[in-house]
């Protein structure tokens, strides 16, 4: 085959073929270190199919290695793989240069490995389907027993309102009443939330009917009547329709008044014995027993639980009968510890502006880590089977008679059960035992739900994940920019812990779960260290672009092309995905920007509190995630305008790089506009490019900086240190 001269033509098939023989090499690797034997069962038709293209390609490699002769492949092009090409273009003067240079491969290195994980979970995806009717034909009378644990913490930014919703859609559940208990955990040990728990248990006697009669979707009475239409078809319909309303509107009047007033009247304390509880509480932090939750097993110890945060309410009747089908299945069933259900959210916006709605790794991601071995547990919206959950390890032997399971109840007088209940929820019976370490949910992590989750798959467990057609659980993402980048700092502080611990699958998973989900898992334990990077060529290159020092190719380098195209495929494959799992172009826009924005905060900050708590200098923190807003908040991100408005550290390095960038995208045109050589277009070309992108993926900040006049825009101390700040580093980038 004649090759002979440069071509981008030939950059580009010299790229793909190197990179098929490396996925090819990195397939042999899997299935030669892979102790289970699986990944030969799961990877083999790609490891075929790059085989394959490694066969075709073989004259190209000849051409790159092995020819001497005219017609090989120029070694320009040899060298000329994505990676290698950065290599060549090491400049060759100057530290400054050399040293910026540096930088920049490390951070390419970064985004090409990073890249490289999360392909690996786009190889297999799996979506699940259930058959529902059979389960009922097989199983109707054996179904088991389910658990469903509400947790909430605090009710003033958890309105009790709002987490009585969440459990009378529990409640409603299609599903036998006598084999399904709700539970609400309390961390607040609220007396408020007790009396709407109270009014709630009043109100459900007339809601479950209802629900249950007319077939109503969603079961929460809020969502429902939000939008629900009264039924003219039929008087008597719309009579009891009507009169249900009235109470729930009627009950959310009360509630919502006493919540607001901070207390439980005199005369409703009267109501109940379990109000005196709270008579001989001085703090919130530090009381006695309030009889509630980790009772279960005590009271109806069912061999499945469901765990779903306040806000999330059950918007789909059936999903405890989805979730059966998986634990009941003859074949595999006796082998799940936990069924994860994706998290949706009810309050997101049209371009969903914080990117809160997780469409990609919902939609994307998380089918294809169940190809590798089985979701994370993250959460809200998870069925356990109990054994699993409690530290058991999966043995083949197990096999589940689930009638037997059902019997497993404990009788005792209801004297003596609280009694024996009291005990157990005061926690005391948790000292010196394996509860928190290898029982229950892990404690000490911010993300106690990852750890728990692998934690179990390393026992042995599998898991899975199942996307039903109607929604199962619906919740509320954060409103505001500050709440969403605290969460998303909470998630990569206690990820990046999970990594750099004893707990980390590279060692607790080490010939326990493929090596392929161990690095799945690596797409989110890695976040917090994705920081240096992404700030690295927010700051460097701006700076280098006002020094005059190219850190990027040449535009009239034929290497140009093949730069240009691995970035702009690359988006555009993330822009296609993110419309096929739902989201628009402005979407995907607003998307691209909170990962910049996250990167360089959440991350950041995440990181080095994760190392902090490592040396010991700390201990971990759980920022509950705010669901009320102000009514101008709301109707600010209503209207998808960016909410900052207070002053925060994360807002201070967001404006800074903002304005940075700003300056250094003017300071490039100036030279572009006085160049009289014509250099500076060809050599400081994607430079200019790429300030000039981050100024208008910043640019509601600098609307929030400069231009707006409402209570939501950039706080003024914001404005002037970030200006100071960035200023200061464009003088000394310059002289
Ligand atoms: O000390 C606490 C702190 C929180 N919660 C409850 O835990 C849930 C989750 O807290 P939230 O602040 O809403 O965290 P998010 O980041 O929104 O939640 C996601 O991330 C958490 C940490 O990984 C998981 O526990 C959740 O299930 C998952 O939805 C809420 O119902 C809280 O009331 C408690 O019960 N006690």
């Amino acid at each position: 085959m004649e090759f002979g001269v440069p071509s981008p033509t030939f950059n580009i098939l010299a790229t793909l073929a190197l990179l098929n023989i490396f996925i090819f090499i990195g397939g042999i690797t899997m299935v030669i270190s892979d102790v289970e034997n699986k990944a030969i069962d799961l990877f083999t038709s790609q490891i075929v199919l790059s085989g394959l293209i490694v066969l075709i390609n073989l004259p190209v490699y000849e051409g790159l290695f092995f020819r001497k002769d005219s017609g090989r492949i120029p070694n320009s092009v040899t060298y000329k793989s994505l990676i290698v090409s950065l290599v060549s273009y090491l400049p060759v003067d100057g530290a400054v240069e050399i040293w910026s240079w540096i930088g920049m491969f490390f951070a390419e290195l970064w985004f090409s490995f990073y890249w490289f994980i999360t392909q690996l979970v786009r190889w297999n995806p799996i979506y699940r389907y259930t058959f529902k009717d059979r389960l009922s034909q097989r199983y109707e009378k054996d179904l088991p027993g389910v658990d469903i644990f509400v947790c909430t913490a605090d009710p003033e930014i958890e309105p009790p309102t709002m987490v009585i919703n969440t459990v009378l859609s529990m409640m409603a559940y299609d599903y036998p009443p006598e084999k399904l208990s709700v539970y609400l955990s309390d961390d607040g040990g609220s007396d408020l939330t007790f009396y709407a728990m109270l009014e709630a248990s009043r109100f459900s006697k007339h809601w479950l009917p209802f629900c249950k009669k007319l077939k109503i979707q969603p079961r929460s009475p809020e969502a429902y009547f939000r939008t629900a239409l009264e039924p003219l078809d039929d008087p008597n319909k719309a009579k009891e329709w009507l009169f249900v309303k009235k109470l729930y509107m009627d009950m959310k009047f009360q509630i919502e008044a006493t919540t607001k007033l901070g207390k439980v009247p005199e005369e409703i304390r009267k109501e109940h014995k379990g109000f005196r509880e709270w008579n001989f509480i001085s703090s919130r932090r530090d009381h006695q027993t309030i009889l509630e939750i980790r009772v279960s097993s005590r009271l109806s110890n069912s061999p499945i639980i469901l765990n779903v945060d306040c806000d999330m309410y059950s918007n789909n009747s059936y999903s405890v009968r989805d979730a059966l089908c998986f634990f009941m299945d003859e074949e595999k069933g006796r082998e799940i510890g936990y069924l994860q259900y994706p998290q949706a959210f009810e309050n997101i916006t049209k371009n969903d502006i914080y990117c809160n709605s997780l469409n990609i790794e919902m939609e994307v991601d998380f089918p294809g880590i169940d190809g590798n071995g089985g979701p994370l547990y993250i959460g809200s919206g998870c069925f356990h089977r109990r054994e699993a959950l409690c530290g058991r390890r999966y043995s083949n032997e197990n096999k589940v008679e689930w009638k037997e399971v059902n019997d497993r109840k404990v009788k005792e007088s209801a004297g003596v059960l609280e009694e024996v209940c009291r005990i157990l929820a005061s926690c005391t019976y948790e000292a010196n035992t394996e509860w928190g370490k290898e029982m229950g949910l892990k404690y000490g992590c911010p993300v106690e739900d990852v750890i728990t989750g692998l934690s179990v798959q390393c026992k042995g467990w599998r898991s899975m994940y199942f996307i039903p057609e109607r929604k199962g659980f619906l919740g509320l993402a954060p409103t505001t920019l500050l709440q969403t980048l605290v969460q998303h700092k909470r998630w990569s502080e206690g990820d990046l812990q999970i990594l750099i611990t004893r707990h980390s699958p590279f060692l607790l998973g080490h010939k326990r779960i493929p090596l392929k989900l161990q690095l799945s898992y690596c797409i989110y334990l890695l976040w917090a260290t994705s920081w240096f990077a992404v700030l690295y060529y927010l700051v460097v290159p701006p700076l280098c672009l006002l020094r005059g020092i190219s850190l990027f190719p040449k535009l009239s380098s034929p290497w140009i092309q093949s730069f240009a195209y691995a970035i702009f495929a690359n988006r555009a494959y993330g822009l296609v995905e993110f419309v096929w799992s739902g989201g628009t172009i402005q979407g995907w826009w607003n998307g691209q920007r909170i990962w910049v924005f996250k990167r360089t905060t959440s991350h950041l900050f995440g990181f080095f509190d994760a190392i902090r708590k490592l040396l010991g200098f700390s201990a971990s923190t759980f920022v509950i995630t705010t669901k009320v807003a102000e009514e101008d908040v709301s109707e600010r991100y209503e209207k998808e305008k960016m909410e900052f408005g207070v002053s925060s550290p994360m807002f201070n390095i967001l404006a800074t790089l903002a304005l940075l960038n700003m300056f250094s995208f003017v300071g490039g045109i100036k030279m572009l506009i006085m160049d009289v050589e014509s250099k500076v277009l060809d050599l400081l070309a994607l430079q200019i490019i790429l300030c000039g992108l981050l100024v208008l993926i910043n640019l509601p900040i600098y609307q929030g900086l400069f231009f707006r006049k409402d209570s939501g825009r950039m706080p003024t101390s914001v404005t002037y240190k970030s200006i100071i700040v960035s200023l200061l580093a464009c003088s000394v980038a310059l002289y």
